[in-house]
């Protein structure tokens, strides 16, 4: 079911200071600013060649990365994405496995236009997961 690792996320408190840092001191490729008002972020991708970092700033009052941010003011890893071949079946493998999926349970549209799904983080030993249709 586990396909190639898609992205690592880090949610940042100042994504024009996060840009700056991986453009100016580390030399990275960086997608431009993207605000995703469905998802509560904006979001910056750095191509590091075998996978992605997507930085993510809070977007609007209910940002679903705020809280994390209170409890990491300097930021930090928020979540990993794999990609799968087939959400829907990937899906409900987990639930009848017993994994919480986030939301209402349906694919919303992720930041490569593909549908995306959140797993709960204490059902993965402390890691939120993310799963992307291939
Ligand atoms: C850009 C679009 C898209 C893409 O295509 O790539 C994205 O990546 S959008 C990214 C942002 N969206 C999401 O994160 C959606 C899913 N997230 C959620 O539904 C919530 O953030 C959450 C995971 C349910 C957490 O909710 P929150 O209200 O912040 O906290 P809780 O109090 O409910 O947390 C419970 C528990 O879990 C710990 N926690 C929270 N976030 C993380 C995390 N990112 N990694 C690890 N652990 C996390 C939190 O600390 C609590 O633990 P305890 O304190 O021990 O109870
Ligand atoms: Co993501």
């Amino acid at each position: 079911m586990l396909g190639r690792l898609n992205h690592v996320a880090l949610a940042v408190p100042d994504l024009a200071a996060a840009t700056a840092a991986y453009r100016d001191l580390l030399g990275a490729r960086l997608s431009a600013p993207q605000a995703l008002p469905e998802h509560g972020v904006t979001v910056v991708f750095v191509d590091v060649g075998n996978t992605k970092i997507e930085l993510l700033e809070p977007l609007g009052d209910a940002s679903p990365i705020a809280a994390f941010l209170e409890k990491n003011p300097s930021g930090g890893m928020h979540h990993v994405c794999y990609e799968v071949d087939d959400i829907l079946a990937a899906r409900d493998h987990l639930k009848a496995g017993g994994a919480r999926v986030l939301g209402d349970g349906n694919p919303k549209t992720g930041a490569h236009g593909k549908p995306v799904l959140f797993l709960h983080p204490k059902d993965f030993f402390g890691t939120l997961v993310e799963l992307e249709q291939a």
